[in-house]
């Protein structure tokens, strides 16, 4: 369903250009749950913000169905992209003026598709958060700000999840929970992920677990996972 190829990304330090990634290949399969590990620096996140769609790569392309993106795609392609996948930060991101759900809810303030409420309600439950919804951002602990960004990842129903670190900020039994959800999804609705974490309870459940090494991708364990 996604294909990555020979996808390279570099960033200027000073007068100096520094290379992070180098000629990624990747192919993820419809259902697939792919685990990216390696180092701090690594280049972890720039993989996953090229995946997201939130940066353009200097070379190589990404098919996402129908959808391509390359260096020169121009900002609505990266618009579609975008609503195709749901993408949750390293650091949760809420607007501080909005409620817990109208930040959940914010997807769909740009036209699209309605929201499922009934669904984003249930994700609420599930994260263990509802009854915090009329909160404001500032009125909710890290952890639960974590799963209303969560909440919105997944409020649209991509057939894709992208999550870097997406347990960083919570306790084991938040940490159990996210990935309680991530899994279900995974497993019963067919939803594909990609997911940076070093987290050793989803790197057993993983179809696949590469990491990122010196610039490539790097196959790292055959997951016991045989569903697929
Ligand atoms: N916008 C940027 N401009 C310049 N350098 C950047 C930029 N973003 C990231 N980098 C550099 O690219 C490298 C990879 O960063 P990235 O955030 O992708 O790593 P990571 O593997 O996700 O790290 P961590 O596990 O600490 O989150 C780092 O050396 C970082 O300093």
């Amino acid at each position: 369903m996604l294909e990555v190829i020979d996808l390279s990304r570099r960033y200027r330090s000073g007068s100096q250009w520094v290379s992070v990634l180098q000629n990624v290949q990747l192919r993820l399969r419809e259902g697939e749950l792919l685990v990216v590990a390696g180092r701090s620096g690594s280049g972890k996140t720039t993989l996953l913000h090229l995946l997201a769609g939130i940066d353009r790569p200097d070379e190589g392309k990404l098919h996402l169905g129908e959808l391509v993106l390359s260096r020169n795609s121009p900002e609505v392609s990266l618009l579609r992209w975008r609503r195709a996948v749901g993408f949750m930060h390293q650091t949760p991101v809420l607007i501080p003026t909005l409620t817990a759900w109208e930040n959940a809810l914010l997807p769909f303030r740009y036209g699209g598709q309605n929201p499922d409420l009934a669904w984003v309600k249930l994700l609420f439950k599930r994260l263990g958060i509802s009854g915090l919804e009329n909160r404001r951002p500032r009125q909710l602990s890290g952890g639960q700000a974590t799963r209303v960004a969560l909440v919105r990842a997944l409020a649209r129903r991509n057939t894709l999840f992208l999550a870097d670190e997406p347990t960083g900020r919570l306790d084991e039994a938040g940490a159990t929970a996210v990935w309680g959800l991530l899994l279900e999804l995974n497993r019963q609705e067919g939803i594909s992920g990609v997911v940076v974490t070093h987290d050793p309870l989803i790197l057993k459940q993983a179809h696949r677990v590469l990491t990122v090494q010196e610039g490539r991708l790097v196959e790292a364990v055959v997951s016991g996972r045989g569903d697929l």
